[in-house]
């Protein structure tokens, strides 16, 4: 078989692939040389692994022998479902084994917009740091303050059970579906976006994008917000209007975001969020760990050994 991949696989599992099939390996397209190379080598591919490729019709035409696509990702917002689907060909993803690392990065933007802390680390590296800090740099507890879940999928579950039972917060949440199991697992309360936004100290973003998620969230919805709340997005920038949360940010109508993700990735340099105090923003970074990465790999290699030997995937998206 013939096996594409566009990721960093660490070394032992592409050794092991590279025993298995034929493989042809990207670490990234970071060139059109690159994208140019890796669309000739989905002529001839069985399967593909990998991560951060746009699939679009055009390139599932030019792969006729594809049978599964392996992605090293729990979102699958970045592939054409239906077109894949209707070709016979499996798509699979990682849920569960980055649940953990993301809602970890969730609650490190929380505490690092509440106290400030890029603020403060710029303060200390840039020579400020040159007496006891005042008022103007102080930050906001966490501890006891209300927590809002934006979609109470795997990831919002775990943020959940993080500031309930890590930080005494009362949670409230907004799931498209009743989760009356979640109000009695985290004492919690399922709530309109309109309530949630209005009565959250901190809203966490942990929806899947999806047509109906598309720009969800809003300056209408920003604008309902507390004094000092704060807005975290570890899901897809795309669920925020990012235009409306600048200008939220810049106005006061919301007081400071911490972000993982934006509209556009990797975040122009001309982005006007890189001229805020008022926001923590991290490159992507939700499940970036040794460990969970290579547990991403290993489940994304077990689905496409599975498909291509004939047996059902482990996770289908
Ligand atoms: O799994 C996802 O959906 C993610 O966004 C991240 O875990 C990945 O880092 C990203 O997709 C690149 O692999």
């Amino acid at each position: 078989h013939n096996v594409v991949v566009v990721h960093e696989l660490y070394p032992e599992l592409l050794a092991q692939l590279q025993a298995d099939y034929h493989v042809t390996h990207f670490q990234r397209l970071a060139s059109d040389e690159d994208r140019q190379a890796f669309r000739e080598a989905m002529r001839d591919a069985d399967a593909f692994i990998g991560s951060n490729v746009k699939f679009d019709e055009a390139l599932l035409d030019g792969a006729p022998r594809l049978k599964v696509i392996a992605s090293v990702s729990v979102g699958v917002d970045a592939y054409p479902k239906e077109a894949i689907e209707a070709r016979g060909i499996v798509l699979t993803n990682t849920p569960e084994v980055l649940t953990d690392a993301t809602a970890d990065t969730g609650f490190l933007l929380l505490m690092m917009a509440a106290r400030r802390a890029g603020e403060m680390e710029r303060k200390v590296r840039s020579g400020q740091w040159q007496a006891s800090l005042g008022r103007t740099d102080f930050g906001i507890d966490i501890t006891g303050k209300t927590l809002g879940v934006v979609g109470m999928g795997r990831i919002g579950q775990a943020v959940a059970q993080r500031g309930h039972h890590g930080f005494n917060m009362p949670v409230v949440f907004y799931n498209r579906s009743d989760r009356p199991e979640f109000e009695k697992a985290f004492d919690a309360r399922q709530v309109s976006l309109e309530t949630l936004f209005s009565e959250s100290d901190f809203i966490v973003v942990t929806v899947a994008l999806s047509e109906g998620t598309q720009g969800l969230i809003d300056r209408k919805l920003l604008a309902a917000t507390r004094e000092k709340a704060i807005l975290i997005n570890i899901s897809r920038g795309q669920v925020v209007r990012e235009e409306d949360l600048i200008s939220c940010l810049q106005d006061g109508t919301l007081y400071y975001a911490g972000l993982d993700v934006y509209e556009r990735e990797p975040l122009a340099q001309d982005s006007a969020l890189l001229a805020l105090d008022n926001a923590v923003l991290l490159p992507h970074i939700g499940s970036s760990t040794f460990e969970t990465r290579s547990a991403m790999c290993d489940l994304a290699a077990d689905n496409l050994k599975r498909v291509l030997a004939g047996s059902p995937a482990l996770t289908p998206a």
